[in-house]
């Protein structure tokens, strides 16, 4: 399983090498001792979920307030564009923004460190999202910037098909940014 930096400072892309033969594939998620040699310990995280959505659906942009949470993202099934956003203002990448694609193809596995905006779009008919993250969910702390806010004005790649309430209601950036 390869490591590879990422634009972002601190954000991690586990690489794994799927087997496939006539039955399928068979993909190794997370290895242990591969995170461990680069500060991801999967002893960390404490609740691990999991999210369908149909096809155009936006989840995001959604962070924790406090002091955040670390999370380990991938695509179980289908396709997501996926995208960060550094909120750490002490950052040398504060306020950057990146899109991996994570899909049941290349498996790849996204390390964020607590301190950011996260959301996706599905890009296949049915898409599984798998996330650990490493304190228990506390609704309270939600944090959540509108997907179409023009300061950020994130390229999603299809038209969105469906947001939950939250989201449509969710704030801008730049309210984000006074209140950190
Ligand atoms: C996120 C989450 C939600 N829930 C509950 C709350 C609610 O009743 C229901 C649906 O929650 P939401 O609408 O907030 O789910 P969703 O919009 O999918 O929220 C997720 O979006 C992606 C982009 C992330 O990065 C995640 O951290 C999370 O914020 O599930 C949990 O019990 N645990 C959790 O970790």
């Amino acid at each position: 399983m390869r490591v590879d930096t990422t634009d972002l400072e601190d954000v991690l892309v586990f690489r794994p090498e799927p087997f496939r033969d006539d039955r399928g594939v068979f993909t190794r998620t997370f290895d242990v001792r591969v995170g461990e040699r680069v500060g991801v310990r999967s002893a960390d995280f404490v609740q691990d979920s999991q999210s369908r959505s149909v096809f155009g659906v936006i989840r995001g942009m959604h962070g924790r307030a406090g002091r955040g949470e670390a999370k380990l993202v991938r695509c179980a099934h289908g396709a997501v564009h996926d995208v960060l956003v550094d909120i750490r203002k002490e950052s040398p990448t504060f306020g950057a923004q990146q899109a991996f694609t994570l899909d049941d193809v290349d498996f790849a596995h996204l390390y964020v460190p607590p301190g950011f905006l996260h959301g996706f779009q599905a890009l296949t008919a049915v898409a599984d999202v798998c996330y650990r993250i490493d304190r228990e969910h506390d609704p309270a702390e939600d944090i959540a910037v509108a997907y179409d806010d023009p300061d950020l004005a994130i390229a999603w790649p299809l038209p969105v098909t469906v947001i939950s309430a939250r989201d449509a209601a969710a704030g801008t950036w730049a309210a984000l940014v006074d209140s950190l």
